[in-house]
């Protein structure tokens, strides 16, 4: 059998994700009860919520990182168990292995897939080139800034071809300028992709400029420590009343 190609691990949809009924939480202390959620195929879906309110831990979830207690996590109707390279995750810290060249970084997910070293040594460097880092192929991560080791993890989730991609707070650490670089940039980057991509922020307007839909992960009265999650419709319209959505999602924090 032949070792698979570049072509055979690129996907052509990006994952439907459903959340059952899942309730999330960490030894006695529950985070969320019965959260339901379906994300569509190739969907921007942005998780925001005040600090506690559980955005990391769904995220975990859908990883494959956190079990739930009830419930199930979907990922195309097969029950998530465990991490997947069709899930990536990003990271607000940097995630990427301090030993290995911004190229060897990138390369790692094509390494895992068994494509051979020529073919993804070129996927990488297009993807380096992508992120504007050309140039930069053998430098180590602590050669780099911030902004630009982020841009490394966003090559290395997208290299592997995932067709979903999981961001906690990607860009939290980043000065306003280069945040704004880097939503420029996902947002470019992921007209080219069908990948589904679930991100977390704290910021709603990070969450208004990337989002198809957001939810909004609040504590509601009478409901403790259970956290509800309230759906925005967020139509790529040049006509939408963003300062309305605005209101309302701050309402509901
Ligand atoms: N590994 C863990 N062990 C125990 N409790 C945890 C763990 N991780 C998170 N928690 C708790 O679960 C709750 C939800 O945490 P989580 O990190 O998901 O929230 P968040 O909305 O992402 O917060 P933030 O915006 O501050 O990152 C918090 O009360 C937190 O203290």
């Amino acid at each position: 059998m032949s070792a698979p190609t570049v072509e055979a691990a690129r996907v052509d949809a990006g994952l439907a994700i459903r959340l059952e009924g899942v309730s999330l939480g960490y030894g006695r202390h529950a985070v969320l009860e019965d959260l339901r959620l379906d994300i569509a195929p190739g969907e921007v879906l942005v998780i925001v919520g005040p600090s506690g309110s559980g955005k990391s831990t769904v995220l975990r979830a859908i990883a494959g990182l956190l079990a739930p207690r009830a419930g199930r996590v979907l990922a195309e109707g097969v029950e998530v168990t465990g991490p997947s390279s069709d899930r990536a995750m990003v990271f607000q810290d940097d995630a990427l292995l301090p030993w290995r060249t911004v190229l060897r970084n990138v390369e790692l997910p094509l390494r895992i897939r068994g494509v051979p070293r020529r073919e993804r040594r070129a996927a990488a460097e297009s993807w380096i080139a992508r992120v504007g880092l050309a140039g930069c192929e053998d430098r180590l991560p602590r050669e780099l800034s911030g902004g630009m080791r982020q841009r490394v993890q966003l090559a290395r989730s997208l290299a592997g071809a995932p067709r979903a991609v999981l961001m906690d707070e990607p860009f939290g650490a980043l000065d306003a300028q280069t945040r704004a670089g880097m939503q420029r940039l996902l947002l470019d980057v992921l007209r080219d992709t069908l990948a589904t991509v679930v991100f977390v922020t704290h910021d709603v307007d990070e969450a208004l400029l990337l989002a198809d839909r957001v939810v909004v992960l609040g504590r509601r009265e009478g409901h403790g420590d259970i956290a509800t999650v309230l759906s925005v419709p967020h139509p790529r319209t040049p006509d939408i009343d963003r300062a309305g959505l605005r209101a309302r999602i701050i309402e509901e924090l």
